[in-house]
């Protein structure tokens, strides 16, 4: 069902007295794109979305869906709906009348209204629930209902204001592939916030992130992870996050003046008696499938190591540490990429 609904941001700015919560942004989202918005807490993400249904006027900049500019457009107008993490349910009304609300609101006759917000429950796996009040239902299923009632709007653009962050782990794993499964289905054009590693890494076709009202990086989330473009992005997906040495130290200098950064992801250190980084383990983190090695160098670097589990390694304990070449990111005196 993609309907040509890309989104276009150019210039986009926002701010709320002196602060500039969107500073800048310019952004393309092609038509049946799903992209994962990612960045620390304050950054803007929200507001973008936000700025795209509507809910807040640019001060500067435009925002276009299918080509459209739309500023002029208000929004209940706007082929877009915004899920957000609260649910926002009408705890007065069913899941039934609340997955039609906005059908009703747009005056779909009654039968017509039923038979959509059925076949929606229906596509969630929440058919069960119709006749129930939002509080007989669980948190995974209030967010199932959410999702419904922006599935009947059949808008060409989804905002989804992390949409998961109140489920558990074992539900947010079963309702990110549902979700998957849904674009996948629907082919619409869906701009998703997070603040999960996990989600930011394998939900998207590209991942954007943000830090101070801004976009610093934007694309396929492999890519971005490999080839940071800069010392934030670099800390910022990962977790651990990568190491970065200033100056370079253990992990080799950075040529020129010396005022850059070298790192080099967890994963991409390797325990080895020949290695060249003598380290001191000063804690162990224990994680079942792998272990986190906190290590100190003898200059007082501090290295963060991914490794196997149950190593029998202790805080104490003599490491010596192997960088792999192809892995060291090497960053200039301003944290860009080299
Ligand atoms: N209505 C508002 N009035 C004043 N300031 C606001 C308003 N909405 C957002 N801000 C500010 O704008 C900045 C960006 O906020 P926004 O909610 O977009 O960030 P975010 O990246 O979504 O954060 P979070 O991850 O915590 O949800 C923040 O500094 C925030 O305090």
């Amino acid at each position: 069902m993609a309907d040509g609904s890309g989104v276009r941001l150019t210039g986009l700015v926002k701010a709320y007295g002196p602060v500039r919560a969107v500073d800048g942004v310019d952004l393309d989202v092609p038509a049946g794109e799903l992209v994962t918005v990612v960045g620390p807490s304050g950054s803007g993400k929200s507001t973008v979305l936000r700025l795209i249904a509507g809910l807040e006027r640019p001060d500067a900049g435009t925002v276009a869906v299918g080509g459209q500019d739309l500023r002029d457009v208000p929004p209940h107008r706007r082929a877009v709906a915004m899920v957000f993490q609260d649910y926002a349910l009408y705890p007065h009304l069913t899941v039934r009348e609340n997955i039609m609300f906005g059908l009703r609101v747009r005056k779909v006759p009654k039968d017509e209204a039923r038979r959509q917000a059925a076949a929606a429950a229906d596509q969630l796996g929440i058919a069960d629930l119709l006749d129930r009040y939002p509080d007989q239902a669980s948190g995974g299923q209030r967010q199932r209902v959410a999702l419904a009632r922006a599935l009947v709007r059949a808008p060409g653009v989804y905002l989804l204001d992390e949409p998961l962050a109140s489920l558990d782990a074992q539900l947010r794993l079963t309702t990110r592939a549902d979700l998957v499964a849904l674009h996948r289905q629907l082919g619409s054009t869906t701009l998703h916030v997070t603040h999960d590693q996990a989600e930011a890494m394998t939900l998207g076709d590209r991942v954007v992130v943000m830090d101070a009202g801004r976009v610093r990086q934007a694309g396929p989330p492999q890519e971005v992870y490999d080839a940071p473009a800069d010392t934030f992005v670099a800390r910022f997906l990962g977790s651990p996050p990568m190491n970065l040495v200033p100056g370079g130290g253990v992990l080799g200098g950075t040529g020129g003046d010396g005022g850059g950064t070298v790192g080099i992801r967890p994963e991409d250190l390797a325990l080895d008696p020949d290695g060249p980084i003598e380290a001191t383990v000063e804690a162990v983190e224990t994680l079942g499938s792998e272990a986190v090695l906190l290590t100190r160098c003898p200059d007082g670097v501090r290295l963060t190591v991914r490794t196997p589990p149950r190593l029998g390694l202790r805080s104490g304990d003599g490491v010596r540490l192997r960088p792999d070449p192809q892995r060291l990111h090497r960053f200039d005196g301003s944290g860009r990429r080299q």
